[in-house]
């Protein structure tokens, strides 16, 4: 079965979403992330509609609160009819217990909870900012492996990392895990906000089980024509 490329739908409005949507003028089972962005714009209601339509959504609000506000939270998102959703692994190992129990109570009879993802360090944060910033002590990969340990054992089904540090997470945290990297770019080079980056072949090779791909796909001038290029890459 093709792992999952998911299209981070990081738009400002309704318009330019379905202008997006006809563009990519894919089967309603493709793969989609709506961020905070869209989130915060149209509310719980475009992604009910999205899911009613048959899109694989991944609902990427990355929670991060103390646990009570958590579980409420993760309740309620759990019966939005989506497939996946993100929480901070800083947030420490009851927090994430909370969500994933958020998630089962609000699962509506019948269906599957929503897989949870527990974000590592974002794909932004380089190895200076670890060590200035969050003055962190481990080098980034152990970080990681750190973080997806706790988040593993806390009951999150996967986490979110860099392609870069798949490799050592498949060897220390198991196979069992899911591996969810963004930071996709098609070249080596990125001038933007991302720091940790690989292009989609390295992603499969390094055993990524899933890539999100953002603003190569949204900015790109033909963008069915890229995310095509991204899913045969993968797969
Ligand atoms: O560590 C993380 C966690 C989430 N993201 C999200 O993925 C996409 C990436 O978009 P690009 O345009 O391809 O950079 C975006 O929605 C982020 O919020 C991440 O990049 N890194």
């Amino acid at each position: 079965m093709a792992k999952p490329v998911f299209i981070a739908l990081d738009v400002a409005s309704k318009e330019e979403l379905d202008q997006l949507l006809a563009q990519l003028g894919e089967p309603k089972e493709t793969s989609i992330k709506i961020g905070m962005e869209l989130f915060y714009h149209l509310g719980s209601e475009i992604v009910v509609d999205l899911a009613q339509k048959g899109y694989n959504i991944f609902l990427d609000l990355k929670m991060h609160d103390i646990p009570n506000t958590v579980y409420n939270g993760a309740k309620q998102i759990a019966a939005l009819g989506i497939k996946y959703t993100t929480i901070h692994a800083l947030g420490g190992s009851e927090m994430i217990y909370a969500a994933k129990a958020g998630l089962i109570a609000g699962t509506p009879v019948g269906q599957v909870a929503p897989k949870l993802l527990a974000v590592t360090e974002l794909t932004s944060i380089s190895d200076e900012i670890l060590k200035n910033e969050q003055h962190c002590e481990l080098p980034m990969s152990q970080q990681v492996v750190s973080l997806a340990k706790m988040a593993q054992k806390a009951g999150a089904d996967g986490v979110i990392c860099s392609p870069l540090e798949v490799e050592k997470l498949r060897a220390e945290v198991g196979d069992k895990f899911l591996y969810v990297t963004p930071g996709i770019r098609l070249t080596a080079n990125s001038d933007d906000d991302q720091s940790r980056i690989a292009t989609p072949a390295q992603a499969k090779k390094w055993g990524s089980s899933a890539i999100v791909v953002g603003r190569p796909i949204t900015k790109a001038e033909n963008p069915k024509a890229i995310y095509d290029m991204i899913k045969k890459e993968f797969n």
